[in-house]
């Protein structure tokens, strides 16, 4: 609650928590369910997102009836069938990441746009990763210069106050995500490293 906190203090968008079981940020849908209501307590306008991956419907049933997101972030290997679905299927705007390492990576963005509110683009994992994001990698920002987009995207991946500029140089991303490189440790957020992000972020 301090760290979603301190980047409301310092103007983030966007507040987004992990359901996926494997990873360090990992939040119970109950635990989310009770911080997104603390949240909106405080707040009640800032877009909160529930990061899943490869979601199966009843999980969804329980975001949609219980946990409440304004949006779900779809991080796994959802097809564009399956995007679509989910979206009839919540009625809570979606964003889909891709995994990019190469430039063919981004042909598949235009068949998940019709179904979303915002594409995202984040670092392919290395096939032996546990984590289909979060884990600080980045990709070839440039790749993103030319990419024709129908719907607002995020880039993620790897960003820091220390590469955040150059990230938007190089991909001309308007709109950015980052997880990890506010944290001290795996799964623990940093106030301070959260406000140097956002100063450095907003002042581009
Ligand atoms: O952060 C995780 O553990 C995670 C688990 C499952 C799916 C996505 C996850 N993180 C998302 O990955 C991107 C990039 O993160 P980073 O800045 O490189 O650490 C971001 O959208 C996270 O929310």
């Amino acid at each position: 609650m301090d760290a979603a906190i301190a980047a409301i203090n310092d103007s983030a968008d966007f507040l987004g928590f992990i359901h996926f079981a494997k990873s360090p940020r990992h939040l119970t849908l109950n635990t989310m369910k009770d911080l997104i209501s603390a949240i909106r307590s405080v707040n009640a306008t800032i877009p909160l997102v529930s990061v899943v991956v490869n979601p199966e419907n009843d999980m969804l049933e329980t975001l949609r009836d219980e946990v409440k997101p304004d949006l779900i972030q779809l991080h796994g290997k959802e097809t564009p069938q399956r995007v679509a679905e989910i979206a009839a299927l919540t009625n809570i705007p979606l964003i889909k990441a891709i995994s990019v390492s190469e430039k063919s990576d981004l042909d598949a963005a235009s068949l998940y746009e019709p179904y979303v509110e915002y594409m995202m683009f984040d670092a392919k994992p290395p096939k032996t990763a546990v984590l289909p994001g979060g884990l600080g990698l980045s990709f070839d920002w440039t790749l993103m210069r030319h990419h024709a987009a129908a719907k607002p995207w995020f880039l993620a991946g790897g960003l820091s106050s220390e590469t955040v500029a150059a990230a938007v140089k190089e991909s001309g991303a308007s709109m950015l995500d980052i997880s990890s490189g506010v944290e001290s440790a795996p799964g623990v957020k940093d106030s301070a490293l959260i406000s140097g992000f956002l100063r450095a972020a907003k002042s581009l």
